[in-house]
């Protein structure tokens, strides 16, 4: 096996990633009382686990109505064919997130202020406009791995995955396809969290998750969530 970044856990496959990943979304869930935020990330890794969540075996276990969920990124404009991360979460979750609590980046004007939008939404849950060291944001982030290195929509080399006082981003490059406009969160919002958990399934994920083993400084390998920074990785990204 490759050298791998370190929090890496390697599962035999795709569904035993999105398993592993619900199980610990169900912990977090379980373990707080109260409103729980979670941050999804894009993409289409999270099919399975949104999948998973929404089926029999994990739906009742999951207290719903205290559930907030965000998003780490979202393409934004009128080309459908770019994808959605809310088209996608909403499609799985249906009708068991109950009204105002699914958090959607705004996509329906410039990437500018859609961003300022989000930011607005996320001062709104968070009750103030600076993170506090000993309060996190969300209670658990997952994210996504890019063939490039990037994750939500930080790009290596764009200025979005420098920032580090802004919560949220518009993206007016992306640096891989679909080549839309994005907006992003940025690392400190996407660190404020006890738990970051990355998954990444898929032979195409071998060759990033060997540049950050090696050390090379792409945005993935950034993020330090305050607790716990974990990779669910198959057997096929793991190489
Ligand atoms: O562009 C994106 O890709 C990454 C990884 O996506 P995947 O389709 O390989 O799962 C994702 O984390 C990011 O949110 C998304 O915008």
């Amino acid at each position: 096996m490759s050298a791998l970044p370190s929090g890496a856990h390697v599962l035999p496959d795709a569904d035993a990633v999105a398993r592993a990943a619900a199980e610990r979304l169900v912990a977090v869930a379980r373990a707080k009382q109260g409103r729980v935020g979670i941050c999804l990330s894009g993409g289409s890794t999270p099919k399975l686990l949104y999948r998973l969540l929404a089926g029999p075996e994990f739906r009742d276990g999951l207290p719903w109505a205290r559930l907030h969920w965000f998003f780490g990124d979202e393409r934004v404009g009128d080309r459908p064919e770019a994808g959605s991360n809310r088209r996608l979460a909403e499609a799985a979750f249906g009708g068991l997130v109950p009204e105002g609590h699914l958090h959607p980046i705004p996509t329906d004007r410039a990437p500018q202020a859609c961003a300022e939008a989000y930011a607005e939404t996320l001062r709104a849950w968070y009750g103030a406009d600076r993170l506090d060291p000993d309060r996190p944001l969300f209670d658990l982030v997952l994210l996504g791995l890019g063939e490039d290195g990037h994750t939500a929509s930080l790009f290596p080399g764009k200025p979005g995955a420098q920032e580090r006082v802004a919560w949220v981003v518009a993206v007016p490059e992306a640096g891989l396809a679909p080549f839309v406009p994005r907006v992003s969160l940025t690392l400190p919002a996407l660190e404020a969290t006890p738990l970051a958990l990355f998954l990444a399934t898929g032979s195409g994920k071998r060759a990033p998750l060997a540049r950050l083993a090696a050390g090379e400084d792409l945005p993935a390998g950034r993020v330090r969530a305050r607790g716990e920074t974990a990779w669910l990785l198959d057997t096929a990204a793991a190489g």
